[in-house]
């Protein structure tokens, strides 16, 4: 049974990436929510990574949050949905909502969390909170102090905290208001990866539900 059958809260460790081999290597080693972040595809090519993905995830007792392609996560039957606000043009609230998908919401500034929460989101993302060298941001580091002033606008909605989150860095914004850190090169792009999620485990399992 997956978390989000019984419980709703989200895990507060939440590494997005790039291949069904990251998200299993993930989940073997204990992560309980992952997102298939796959860029420069669309939805029939995403597919079937989509469906080897979440069949990982349901094996291991885990979560998998599809980015981007919603009428591929529809197909597969995903659980869960990640929207930036540019594919918040094209996508079908409606039909997501109708496969009974949660969905997470990217925002950046004021007029995007107004946009976000009258899609009634299942989480806000906010980001990127430190510089990131994933990808080029057309927004300033938000730093701490935004993390505490998104919380109290969204209330018990969950935050999620993105971009240059670091293991060391974790602890300053969930003390800051963020329920959730996600990351991507700090798992990914560590030397040794597999120790890096052992200690992202280890130090964000007392912010977890005990499933
Ligand atoms: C948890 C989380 N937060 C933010 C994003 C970014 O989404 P988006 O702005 O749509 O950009 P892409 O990731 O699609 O390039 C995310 N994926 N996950
Ligand atoms: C995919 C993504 N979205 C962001 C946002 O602010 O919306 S920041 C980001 C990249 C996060 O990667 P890293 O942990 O390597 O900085
Ligand atoms: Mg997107």
């Amino acid at each position: 049974m997956s978390v989000v059958d019984h419980i709703w809260r989200l895990d507060p460790f939440y590494p997005v990436v790039d291949s069904v081999d990251w998200v299993e290597r993930l989940v073997r080693q204990g992560t309980r929510l992952v997102q298939l972040r796959i860029k420069d595809r669309d939805d029939e090519t995403a597919l079937p990574d989509i469906r080897a993905a979440l069949a990982i995830c349901r094996a291991h007792g885990a979560d998998l949050v599809v980015n981007d392609y919603w009428r591929a996560a529809i197909t597969a039957g995903a659980d869960f949905l990640h929207l930036g606000q540019g594919d918040l043009d094209t996508a079908d609230l409606a039909a997501i909502r109708a496969a009974g998908m949660k969905l997470g919401i990217s925002t950046h500034d004021h007029g995007e969390l107004a946009r976000a929460l009258a899609c009634e989101p299942d989480y806000v993302a906010l980001g990127p909170i430190y510089p990131t060298t994933l990808k080029v941001m057309p927004f300033a580091p938000q730093g701490l102090e935004r993390i505490g002033e998104w919380k109290e606008l969204i209330g018990d909605l969950p935050l999620i905290a993105i971009g240059g989150i670091t293991l060391e860095r974790a602890a300053d914004c969930l003390s800051a208001g963020a329920d959730v850190i996600a990351m991507v090169s700090d798992v990914t792009r560590h030397p040794d990866p597999d120790a890096r999620i052992k200690a992202w485990l280890a130090a964000t399992r007392p912010a977890a539900v005990k499933a």
